[in-house]
């Protein structure tokens, strides 16, 4: 190949059967049109969820990818007032820091229809984020699962919650056997110490959204996808998760 010529496009259908239980590939041409469809269903799955059992758990992520889905689900007339939603996972910082998870979901989730949902945080005001995890282990055991609607981002790292490469507990939150509960991580490139879900908790929700935009993150999930041994973390998601995974896609950001 040429060096000057265009990167080869890699197509979803190359690494994703069309089949039942495989990873289900959804393209939009814009985020917002991605937002307004994706929050449909997930709003769809919580009014079922509410149906059948009488409440519905929804585990977010931070960032901002998933901002303007927020917004659009927040618009959505359901139940809330019987939807309990929480973080797939946090940084440990108080509401008042910009970085605050919390206080995303506070500002654009928990607002209009959604502002009657109740919000449980992984943020502890204790001193360290071990501590918090632990704290926030305990407070949330009894916290309905498996969770109704797990929402996952992804970083150009490969990582999604806080399974950071070279995370300082990475092994012990990626644990298929381990409990559904909350760990600390520090890593290298994760700007403070997080708190996260450990896998189990997430890959037994019953309907599993990963939400990407831009082609770099489409290239580093071709990877992870392609390779059932890569090192990328969110691999641990597709090898381990109890149900069909929707991947949401638009190649623009915002
Ligand atoms: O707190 C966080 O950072 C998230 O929950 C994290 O897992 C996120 O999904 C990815 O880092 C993507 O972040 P962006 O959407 O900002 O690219």
């Amino acid at each position: 190949m040429n060096p000057s010529d265009p990167p080869a496009q890699r197509d979803p259908s190359d690494f994703l059967a069309d089949a039942p239980g495989e990873p289900k590939w959804q393209e939009y041409s814009s985020g917002g049109r991605l937002a307004e469809r994706l929050s449909g269903t997930v709003a769809e799955q919580l009014s079922n969820a509410i149906e059948a059992r009488g409440v519905a758990t929804l585990a977010v992520s931070g960032g901002r990818t998933p901002i303007p889905v927020f917004v659009a689900l927040s618009e959505r007339d359901i139940a809330w007032d019987k939807v309990i939603v929480t973080l797939v996972d946090e940084r440990f910082v108080d509401t008042s820091s910009p970085r605050s998870n919390a206080a995303l979901v506070i500002q654009r989730l928990l607002q209009r229809h959604a502002a009657n949902a109740a919000f449980e945080s992984l943020y502890e005001p204790v001193a360290d984020a071990a501590m918090s995890a632990e704290v926030a282990s305990r407070r949330l055991a009894n916290l309905p699962q498996p969770f109704d609607v797990v929402m996952l981002g992804m970083g150009t790292d490969g990582h999604t919650a806080s399974f950071f490469p070279k995370g300082d507990r990475l092994d012990e939150a990626l644990d298929p056997k381990g409990e559904p509960r909350i760990v600390s991580m520090d890593a290298p490139d994760a700007g403070e110490p997080r708190l996260t879900w450990t896998l189990p908790a997430l890959v037994n929700g019953r309907f599993i959204h990963l939400h990407i935009e831009g082609v770099e993150k489409k290239n580093v999930l071709f990877d992870a996808l392609s390779d059932q041994e890569s090192p990328y973390p969110i691999r641990a998601i597709f090898n381990h998760a109890k149900t069909t995974i929707s991947i949401w896609y638009a190649p623009a950001e915002g």
